[in-house]
């Protein structure tokens, strides 16, 4: 029986970044190259200053490259106009901050309705998938907190949820636990784990925690601008 291989849901190619500043320049990426499989996940672990976030920018396309190819479920994106770039942007990749970014108004439950809303769902559908994915985070019980009425890792875990909420096939994490205790670090990864391995995403998660990063399918860091694998 032919078997399927793995497939790259997202796949960096000769990525370069360079900032100019008054008359220095600095070279951030270097021709860095990476790729990961759909239902895996990779810490990217790298001093402050690196490029980690540019990285993950560029990988998500929030920002441009200066050379080299983002593919994304296998697709290339760096010559194509902006409006389609967001729009692959709104429906294949999400992201997490350190700073959960909820809107404080709402509650849990409709900050995670609101990114399906905005792609078309009714509010109904949205409403059933807010609550499945609150719930499969463990806070079917906090549907109605506002953010403000949760704490951090629930915060956090609400942020998880509403990255997801559109189903894309990368999720991109920068520092997503950096705000928060050891223990509920602990328990925001788990659930970010969880769901990376119940729905076949590909997860590249920034992070300083060397104890977390172990818990990854793959470790990477950035070195002279190139994407490294760690063994
Ligand atoms: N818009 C910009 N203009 C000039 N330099 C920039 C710009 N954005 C980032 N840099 C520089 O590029 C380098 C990489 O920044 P980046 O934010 O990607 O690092 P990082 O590895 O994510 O760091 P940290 O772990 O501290 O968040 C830094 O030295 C930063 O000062």
């Amino acid at each position: 029986m032919p078997t399927t291989s793995p497939r790259a849901a997202l796949r960096l190619e000769g990525i370069e970044r360079r900032y100019v500043q008054g008359e220095g320049r600095l070279e951030i990426l270097r021709g860095a190259d990476f790729a990961v499989m759909e239902g895996q996940s990779v810490a990217l672990v790298a001093p402050s200053g690196t490029g980690k976030s540019t990285l993950l920018h560029i990988a998500g396309l929030l920002e441009h490259q200066d050379a080299g190819e983002v593919f994304i479920g296998g697709n290339a994106t760096a010559g194509l106009p902006d409006a389609e770039r967001t729009r692959i942007r709104r429906v294949d990749v999400g992201f997490v901050y350190q700073f959960h970014h909820l809107l404080p108004e709402f509650s849990a439950q409709e900050n995670v309705m609101l990114p399906q809303m905005i792609r078309g769902l009714s509010r109904r559908e949205a409403a059933t998938r807010a609550k499945e994915l609150l719930g499969y985070l463990g806070l079917a019980k906090r549907l109605e907190h506002r953010p403000g009425e949760l704490s951090g890792g629930e915060q956090q875990r609400v942020a998880i949820a509403r990255a997801v909420a559109n189903a894309p096939r990368v999720l991109l994490a920068d520092e997503p636990t950096g705000n928060l205790d050891p223990h509920t670090a602990d328990h925001v990864f788990h659930a970010l784990s969880q769901l990376v391995e119940a729905t076949g995403l590909a997860a590249v998660i920034a992070t300083h925690n060397l104890e977390l990063a172990s818990r990854m399918h793959r470790r990477v860091t950035l070195q002279e601008g190139q994407v490294v694998e760690l063994v």
